[in-house]
């Protein structure tokens, strides 16, 4: 009877576990982020911001959430270790890509980047949120500007490779897969936060909640 009892109990306690993976070009605030996740949501804090570094590898960290446990992967952004992402995409559940909204400079980088990783066929049916980090900066931009902004680069992107002729229907697998983009970056989950401070955080760590419930693979 106990263990009849012990394993009901352990069959209606049991919490499903979803693997998130974080990833935006170096410095965009991912490592930041996630401590920040830990911060909010653990008994034993995360980092603080002035003991972060360059991550070259990988960051985990798991929270507990209503019947969920989200585990989280943090994966280093520098140009040269960006090819190891695609390992991870095979598990994931969903994806969250970090934009710092406030380095102007690197927007056409990290919209490259982005792209790829919106073609990326393993993740295709995967929630996707894009997250505009910075935003306790007076000069970021809106979560309204960066949407704006990708889609005036994938706009420019789409033209000048239809003048060349070689992007989308040739090189990319046809055009099923580029109406499948478009109705992608048309649904395309934008989300202002500050890792920094934490503003927003709660609320994007409460959407990845949600759609991993409504998208088990
Ligand atoms: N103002 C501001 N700065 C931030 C925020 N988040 C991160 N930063 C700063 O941005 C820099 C890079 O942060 P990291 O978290 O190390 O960036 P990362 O994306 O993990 O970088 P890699 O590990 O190299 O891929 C650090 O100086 C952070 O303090 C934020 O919300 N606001
Ligand atoms: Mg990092």
């Amino acid at each position: 009877m106990y263990h009849l009892l012990k394993g009901l109990h352990e069959h209606l306690t049991r919490k499903e576990e979803f693997s998130v993976i974080i990833i935006g070009l170096d410095g965009a605030g991912k490592t930041t982020l996630l401590e920040r996740i830990k911060t909010l949501y653990n008994d034993t804090p995360g980092l603080s911001p002035d003991k972060i570094g360059p991550t070259v590898g990988q960051n985990t960290g798991k929270i507990t959430l209503p019947s969920t446990i989200l585990q989280f992967w943090d994966l280093g952004g520098q140009r040269g270790i960006r090819n190891i992402w695609h390992r991870y995409y095979d598990d994931c559940h969903a994806v969250v890509y970090v934009i710092d909204a406030e380095d102007r400079e690197r927007f056409g980088e990290g919209w490259e980047v982005f792209d790829s990783v919106l073609s990326s066929p393993q993740i295709l049916g995967v929630p996707l949120l894009l997250l505009a980090n910075k935003q306790d900066s007076p000069t970021a931009l809106s979560v309204e500007e960066i949407r704006h902004d990708y889609e005036d680069w994938h706009q420019r992107k789409l033209e000048s490779a239809r003048r060349s002729a070689r992007y989308g229907e040739n090189q990319d697998g046809g055009r099923s897969e580029l109406s499948a983009r478009k109705e992608r970056i048309a649904s395309l989950d934008v989300m202002g936060v500050s890792a920094l401070e934490g503003t927003g955080v709660r609320a994007a760590v409460d959407w990845l909640f949600i759609r991993v419930q409504n998208s088990r693979r």
